[in-house]
């Protein structure tokens, strides 16, 4: 477990406004790279499932009565031919935008970037359940495979309401990449189950690598647990 002195605080934050570190920076950075290896695994491999069945990847047919081998028609089935498309990768704005920027560049498959913002915190410590859309993705996600990503999953308003937005859209498939999974917290008749995680965390409130509280501490390389102090005032 890294301490305090592990990391380095920058002018604005105070070394007693944290009470204690959980991820350095080079933590959350080998995490990181692993989720993109993880994530583009999968991907790679589902793809390749979904060529398989004869639909595309069949190099020559033979013909019955001749017993000549005849080149396999081009791929017209169009659902094999959609799946090829590039992932749709969704970055919910604003807290999951240093994890996005850092995982999307150690995914192997390509992607496409959308960006969704929503709120449901304000500037307090508890979510208020009632999650807003205050920006919508641009594009038609109909059959297409998207992958959420999300700095944390809490409650799980926010990641409940987004993936049923999505789905009622009629993607092929929508997963989630979350970096924090506070499990302890997150009310389990959400039905939720990331796909990758990064790590499960207690049931604190953690700020750094983006996550805030009231806009402060977002910048933070790294990821520490907020004195309560700072919210109880
Ligand atoms: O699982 P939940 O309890 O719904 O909490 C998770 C959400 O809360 C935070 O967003 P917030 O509404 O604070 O917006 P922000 O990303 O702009 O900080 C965080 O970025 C997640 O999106
Ligand atoms: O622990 C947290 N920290 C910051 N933002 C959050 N949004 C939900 N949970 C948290």
């Amino acid at each position: 477990m890294p301490t305090k002195d592990d990391v380095i605080f920058p002018s604005c934050v105070n070394r007693d406004e944290i009470d204690e570190v959980l991820y350095t920076p080079d933590m959350i950075q080998s995490r990181v790279r692993d989720l993109g290896v993880e994530i583009s695994n999968f991907y790679d491999d589902d793809w390749r499932e979904g060529e398989g069945g004869g639909r595309i990847e069949t190099p020559t047919s033979t013909s019955a009565s001749t017993n000549i081998i005849l080149p396999s028609p081009p791929p017209s089935s169009s659902s094999s031919s959609r799946r090829r498309l590039p992932l749709i990768v969704v970055c919910t704005l604003r807290g999951a935008v240093p994890f996005f920027a850092d995982l999307v560049r150690c995914l192997t498959v390509e992607a496409e970037w959308e960006f969704v913002a929503l709120s449901s915190y304000g500037d307090g410590t508890d979510s208020s359940g009632c999650v807003e859309t205050l920006l919508d993705i641009r594009i038609d996600v109909s059959d297409r495979d998207v992958l959420i990503v999300e700095d944390i999953l809490d409650t799980g308003h926010t990641l409940r309401y987004l993936i049923d937005a999505l789905r009622a859209r009629g993607p092929n498939s929508v997963r989630t990449a979350v970096l924090l999974h506070k499990t302890e917290r997150t009310i389990g008749s959400l039905g939720l189950v990331p796909e990758f995680v990064g790590y499960v965390i207690p049931n604190a409130f953690v700020v750094g690598y983006g996550l805030d509280y009231a806009q402060r501490y977002r910048c933070l390389p790294w990821i520490g647990v907020l004195a309560p102090w700072v919210y109880n005032g």
